[in-house]
C-alpha cells in the first residue's frame, strides 16, 4: 500500500510538474497589449499563476475568463479582465484539455467550462492547448465526452 502511495506521489509530481513547465512556456506567449482568453482547469490554473507573474513584472494585457474560478484567481493576481462586450479582440486563448491525439484533435469541457472555453477558444486568433502527457491518447473517446446544458435555453 505504501508503495503504491509513494509511486502515485512520484507520478503526481511528474504531472504537476508538466502542467507548470506546459503553462510557462504558453504564458511566454503572452505579449505586451495582447488579450488573452484564460481557460480553466488545474492546467490552466498554472497558466494564470505565470500570467500573474508576468503582469507583476510589469507586462500589460488583459485576461477574458472562460470561468467564474479563473476569473477570481486572475482578479487576485491583479490581471485586468475584460467582459466580452469590452473585448474587441482576443489575439490569444490557453486552456487545457481532456484528451488529444497526435492530429491535435482534443475533448475539453469536463472541467464544466465548456461553452464559455469554446466561444472564447473559436473567437480567438490563436489558441495554445497545455497539458501534461496524461493527456495524449491514440484514440479519443476515453474520456467521457463533456456536454453542458445552459439553463437559459431551458423551457
Ligand atoms: O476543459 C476544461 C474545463 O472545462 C479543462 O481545460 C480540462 O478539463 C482540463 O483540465 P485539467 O487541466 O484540470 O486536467
Amino acid at each position: 500500500m505504501w508503495g503504491i502511495t509513494k509511486r502515485g506521489g512520484k507520478r503526481n509530481r511528474k504531472k504537476e510538474q508538466q502542467k507548470q513547465q506546459a503553462a510557462q512556456t504558453a504564458a511566454n506567449h503572452i505579449k505586451e497589449g495582447m488579450t488573452i482568453g484564460l481557460g480553466s482547469g488545474t492546467t490552466a490554473h498554472y497558466l494564470i499563476l505565470e500570467a500573474g507573474k508576468k503582469y507583476a513584472q510589469g507586462l500589460h494585457f488583459y485576461g477574458i475568463a472562460t470561468s467564474r474560478e479563473s476569473e477570481q484567481l486572475a482578479a487576485s493576481l491583479g490581471i485586468p479582465l475584460l467582459e466580452p462586450k469590452q473585448a474587441g479582440k482576443i489575439h490569444l486563448a490557453i486552456d487545457g484539455v481532456d484528451e488529444i491525439d497526435r492530429d491535435h484533435r482534443a475533448v475539453k469541457g469536463g472541467g464544466g467550462a465548456f461553452l464559455r472555453e469554446k466561444i472564447i477558444a473559436s473567437w480567438a486568433d490563436d489558441v495554445i492547448w497545455i497539458m501534461d502527457e496524461s493527456k495524449m491518447v491514440e484514440h479519443l473517446g476515453t474520456f467521457p465526452f463533456p456536454v453542458e446544458t445552459v439553463p437559459f435555453g431551458m423551457p
